[in-house]
Parts: C-alpha cells; structure tokens; sequence
C-alpha cells in the first residue's frame, strides 16, 4: 500500500509514519497547495484546506491513499483558538475528517493573527526561535510540551486511520 502526505513538513510526515505500523506501507510526501488562506481562519477553512491536500495527495502521487493535515485558528467568544483538521482520502469514497487539539492563544498573539500576519512567523518570534512549525508548533510551546505538533496529528491520524479501516473492515494497524 503506498501513502502520499501532501506536505513537506516534517511534523506532519512524522505523524503520519507514527500512525500506519505496518510493514508493506511506502510512504511519500509531496508539497500540495491547500487551495485556502496561507493562515485558515474557521474550522471550515482549514477543513477545506485538508481535503484539497488529502485530494491532491492521492491524485499528484498515485497512491492508494492520500493524507491532509492542515493547521487553523478558529475564532470564539472566549479568544482565538488553534485547530486542526485532518483528512484521509482513497479511490472511490468520500474523504474521512478528524479535528485535533485545540488550546487558546494568549491575546498578544491572536491579535497579530486577527491583523493579518500568520501563526507561523508570529510564533517564531515570540518563542524566539526558528521553525516553531515544523518542529513542537504552538501547541508544544503553550503547553510545556507536554503535546508537540507531531503527537498533536499523531492523534488526529489515528482518528483518520481507525475511521478508514472500521469503514473498510480492514487492518493497517
Ligand atoms: O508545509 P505545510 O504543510 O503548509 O506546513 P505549515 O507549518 O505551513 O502548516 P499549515 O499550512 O497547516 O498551517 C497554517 C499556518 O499556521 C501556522 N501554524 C499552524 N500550526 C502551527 C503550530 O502548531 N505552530 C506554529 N505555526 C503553526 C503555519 O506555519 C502556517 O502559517
Ligand atoms: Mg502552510
């Protein structure tokens, strides 16, 4: 069985070879565009943007299986929360959606979301350090690490994976 991830970002493919154990699987990954904002702002969007990369993935790569992982923000009345949606998309079936953690954002930060700029370079500043994305992301940073973006999407994987495979009545696990 062959799975394309349709991102570079090494968080997102850790999360991904974390989650299928087998053997057989060949993994590949290639950079699909989102289709949505370079920062989603709704569960909507970044939802969208998950499905077009899980679409793009199994399209571009000729795989039997395409991953989306995509990051978010999603604004409440309690301030702006991160989200994050997965999607798990195969020949011949709807794609499969699972939302990950969500923790909310100190004020400082959201306000320089709500004004345009993205999570990504916001973070790198804040932590004062490079590739906050690709490595821990905001979740690692704002909860001690106790959960870093790679065990985030491992979450989010094993919700996509255990979908497919109750709906296939197979196993990959
Ligand atoms: O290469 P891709 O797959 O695009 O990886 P990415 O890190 O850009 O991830 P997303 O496109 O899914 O995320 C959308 C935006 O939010 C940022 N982002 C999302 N989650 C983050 C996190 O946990 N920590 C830091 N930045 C994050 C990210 O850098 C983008 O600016
Ligand atoms: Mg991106």
């Amino acid at each position: 069985m062959k799975v394309i991830i349709g991102s570079k970002n090494p968080a997102k493919i850790a999360a991904v070879k974390n989650s299928f154990s087998e053997q057989q699987i060949e993994f590949s990954s290639l950079d699909i565009p989102s289709g949505v904002s370079g920062q989603p702002f709704s569960d909507e969007e970044t939802i969208k943007g998950a499905i077009n990369r899980a679409a793009g993935a199994l399209r571009e790569g000729n795989g039997d299986i395409g991953i989306g992982l995509e990051g978010g923000v999603q604004e409440t009345s309690q301030g702006l929360f991160i989200c994050n949606w997965g999607a798990l998309a195969a020949k011949g079936m709807e794609p499969i959606i699972a939302g990950g953690s969500r923790i909310l954002l100190p004020e400082e930060v959201a306000a320089r979301l709500r004004a345009g700029e993205e999570l990504g370079p916001v973070m790198e500043e804040y932590a004062k350090k490079k590739n906050v994305s690709k490595q821990e992301g905001a979740i690692g940073v704002f909860t001690n690490c106790m959960v870093n973006r790679a065990e985030m999407f491992t979450h989010v994987m094993n919700l996509l994976i255990g979908q497919y495979t109750y709906q296939q009545k197979i196993s990959v696990k």
